[in-house]
């Protein structure tokens, strides 16, 4: 079944909570199911995925409905997609998300999954991506970002069909060779590259859509800094990512509050989409992200994206827009 569908047709008995309060769905454990399904078949030799799902909830008493639905939901579109005859039981559904549980690190190589990134917009109906990257030595050298909601061509035609642009974007990028997109439904790929606006006057900067997930207060601090004049676009998902590499915007900021710890899967595969476009991706102290230490990775403060030419004030901004907002806590 077609991941749109599956968005259309959500409905709240398919959508569960985790022990951190985050919403996982139906969808989440079945994209994770037939990645993990697809990767083991094509890929040789030893395999380590390192995803965001497993089974611990669906495993409780009361899951019996949500586990039920998604065997439904991967048997059907198995039978429907036609390239493995193969079905899964209940058991092997849980086992099948567990494939998932690797630790990856900085020896071998390990592929990294979101299954459902974004999934709050997703279930709001709006942008999600499923995200997939591989790590070789520690280092990410390959990244597949599908968004599925996400106009082809560019983000300033939200209503796609109707302004000509077709909806649902694949960008991929792989190390040394730059990054490309073509539609879901495979045409030809197009190189793209990260916009070349030097001016923080005239870029604009992408943001988390949930103020949950990033400060809004302090990036719109650190806009007024630069001097940019657009208001934040506020989008779901590594979506971002692909629409900054392919120069939609100039910025992407995202600032977790206090305590938060980011995923490997949540950025393995937009930065490689965005450094392979020609951007630059770091943490607020400007090192680049360590993805070869675990599952989390151990950053200064929030992480930020842009350009070259616009990578050096925009660090000045963030660095003291965070003086501030930190001046400012100490004298309360
Ligand atoms: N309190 C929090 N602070 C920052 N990020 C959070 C968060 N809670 C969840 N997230 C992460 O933010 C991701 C979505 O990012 P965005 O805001 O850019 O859409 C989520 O991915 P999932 O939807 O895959 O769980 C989740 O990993
Ligand atoms: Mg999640
Ligand atoms: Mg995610
Ligand atoms: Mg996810």
């Amino acid at each position: 079944m077609q991941m749109q569908t599956v968005q259309q047709n959500i409905v709240h008995s398919g959508i569960q909570s985790k022990a951190d309060k985050s919403p996982v769905t139906v969808a989440d454990y079945g994209s994770q199911i037939l990645v993990s399904l697809a990767l083991m078949m094509e890929v040789s030799g030893p395999f380590s995925l390192v995803a965001e799902e497993d089974s611990e909830e669906l495993r409780k008493d009361g899951a019996e409905e949500i586990l039920e639905e998604i065997t439904d939901l991967v048997n059907e579109t198995l039978v429907d997609d036609g390239s493995y005859s193969m079905s899964f039981s209940k058991e092997g559904i849980l086992s099948a998300i567990d494939n998932g549980k690797s630790e990856g690190g900085p020896t071998g190589r390990h592929w990294v999954l979101d299954p459902i990134d974004g999934t709050k917009g997703f279930v709001r109906g709006d942008q999600y991506a499923i995200a997939l990257a591989l790590l070789d030595e520690g280092k990410v050298v390959l990244g597949v970002l599908a968004c599925p909601n996400l106009p082809l061509s560019s983000i300033s035609n939200p209503n796609g069909s109707s302004s000509g642009d077709r909806i649902g974007a694949l960008f991929s990028a792989t190390i040394d060779c730059g990054a490309e997109v073509e539609s879901l439904d495979g045409s030809p790929p197009q190189k793209i590259s990260v916009c070349s606006i030097d001016n923080p006057v005239n870029a604009s900067f992408f943001e988390s859509y949930e103020s949950a997930h990033s400060m809004h207060d302090l990036t719109s601090s650190i806009a007024e800094k630069l001097g940019v004049q657009a208001p934040p676009v506020r989008i779901d998902s590594q979506a971002k990512y692909g629409a900054l590499a392919r120069g939609d915007g100039a910025i992407y900021l995202r600032f977790p509050h206090k305590g938060y710890r980011e995923k490997i899967w949540d950025h393995a595969a937009g930065s490689i989409v965005v450094t392979e476009a020609g951007g630059i991706v770091t943490d607020a102290a400007g090192s680049n992200l360590d993805f070869s230490q675990g599952r989390f990775l151990d950053l200064d403060t929030g992480i930020i994206a842009t350009n070259t030419q616009l990578m050096p004030s925009l660090l000045k901004a963030v660095q003291d827009a965070i003086k501030e907002k930190n001046h400012a806590a100490s004298l309360l």
